[in-house]
């Protein structure tokens, strides 16, 4: 279907280095200026460049602040090609009329089998004897080295990663308890604990599988720590602000905790070519992993298709379906008719406006479709009309008071 602004005046903006894939499949859509940076961007930087971008993607790094945003004249559609959506400002994005997509499982199974892998290294004390090993020394003993039957795995946040850890544990022969603020179906012989206390109690080893929120920032300090088995072990795969890392560095040293392997950091470098700095740095009984638990080929060949795909039937039909920030709407595409979107604030009274516009001129609506949120409208509307009437209707709708963005799609 021929798209009224052509989709090879579109300019997509690709960072920290998405997948190939993304950029082939709008290559495929139409959409020939695609433009792929490795790292995320210094703040000045991002800014001029998303100026004139009408789509950008990022992966977990780059902060798309309201600030940020607001320099963002062109965007129509925000798509992270990872899980984690923190590091957007979904609200800003909102009421700009931005919905921003995401891919909430293609990199799952590469987290968990990373931790699974983890906790089978620390719990025979692999990373101490490797980095002695490297340094000409030679610990062979049993002292510190357990199997992983039988052991209790604490996993913290019970969702799509969390409980395919406890399965993949099961399989192992450890024992899962686990805790999560939603009721969760145990998968296997899985147990709920009645809180976050009970399971740091009881783990020896405990896995952290939560989202960046502002209930989940620093959810493990030193208390925490403090409530661990002595000799556990924690993994932290999640994001870097659920862990106060200098309590933990300080449970290592003094030998509470027996080991920790971490993948996500407070702080993380931009890009490969920048320093990683860490209280971490130097702990011989510390897995320490750049960011990486998604990083495999697959997952990341899956997100590029996901993300860019979700992008395309947005710019191209209008649907939002899955969208994290906006109100979801999908309409099949009526190939007769004109397509045209308004966003809009969610204000009483807003459809009539909409619909006395098409009425007053005589324009016969084919199909519609509104959804509301709390804060925004989005109603997609098929009208019989031409290029030049879509035109007309279109300006028209941007002229109604509370109106984020109208466009006319074909
Ligand atoms: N290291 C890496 O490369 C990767 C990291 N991640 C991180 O892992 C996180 C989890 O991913 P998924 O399992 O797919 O998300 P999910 O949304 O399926 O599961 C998260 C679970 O945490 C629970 N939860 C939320 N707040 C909580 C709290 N305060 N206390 C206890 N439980 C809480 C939720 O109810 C949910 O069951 C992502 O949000 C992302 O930050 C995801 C993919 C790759
Ligand atoms: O999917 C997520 O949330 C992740 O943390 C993975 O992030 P990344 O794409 O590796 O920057």
């Amino acid at each position: 279907m021929q798209t009224s602004y052509p989709r090879q005046d579109i300019k997509v903006l690709l960072l920290e280095g998405v997948s190939a894939s993304a950029v082939e499949n709008f290559k495929r859509a139409g959409y020939s200026q695609v433009e792929l940076h490795a790292k995320s961007l210094p703040d000045a930087e991002l800014k001029a460049r998303i100026a004139d971008a009408h789509i950008v993607g990022i992966r977990s790094r780059t902060q798309l602040s309201e600030d940020v945003l607001a320099h963002a004249k062109r965007l129509i559609a925000v798509g992270c090609f990872c899980i984690g959506t923190n590091q957007v400002d979904l609200t800003a994005a909102r009421k700009l009329g931005v919905p921003v997509f995401n891919a909430p499982y293609s990199n799952t199974r590469s987290v968990a089998e990373l931790v699974i892998a983890e906790a089978i290294m620390l719990l025979r004390g692999i990373p101490q004897k490797n980095a002695l090993c490297h340094r000409g020394g030679w610990t062979k003993s049993a002292d510190g080295s357990y199997e992983t039957r039988d052991k209790v795995l604490g996993i913290v946040g019970y969702g799509h990663i969390g409980t395919q850890v406890g399965v993949l544990a099961e399989s192992l022969g450890m024992r899962v308890i686990f805790h999560d603020i939603e009721t969760k179906l145990s998968l296997g012989n899985a147990r709920a604990v009645s809180s976050l206390d009970e399971l740091l109690e009881r783990a020896d080893v405990v896995t952290l599988h939560v989202p960046e929120t502002p209930a989940t920032q620093l959810m493990i300090r030193r208390e925490q720590l403090a409530k661990m088995r002595a000799g556990a072990m924690l993994i932290n795969a999640s994001r870097g602000s659920v862990v106060d890392i200098d309590a933990l560095a300080t449970a290592l040293r003094e030998g509470h905790l027996a080991g920790a392997a971490v993948d996500v950091f407070p702080v993380e470098p931009k890009g490969n070519d920048d320093a990683f700095v860490s209280p971490l740095i130097g702990m011989d009984n510390v897995i320490l992993t750049p960011h990486i638990g998604g990083s495999t080929l697959e997952a990341q060949d899956n997100i590029g298709i996901e993300v860019a795909s979700k992008l395309i039937r947005y710019s191209d039909n209008g649907s939002t379906l899955s969208a994290v920030n906006f109100p979801e709407v999908t309409l099949p595409e009526h190939p007769n008719s004109r397509r045209l979107l308004h966003i809009h604030r969610n204000v009483p009274g807003m459809l009539s406006r909409v619909n006395e516009l098409f009425s007053a001129g005589n324009i016969n609506i084919d199909a519609q479709f509104l959804q509301t949120d709390s804060e925004v409208g989005y109603v997609v509307i098929d009208v019989t009309a031409d290029a030049a009437q879509a035109t007309v209707l279109k300006e028209q709708l941007a002229a109604i008071p509370g109106t984020l963005r109208s466009r006319v799609l074909y």
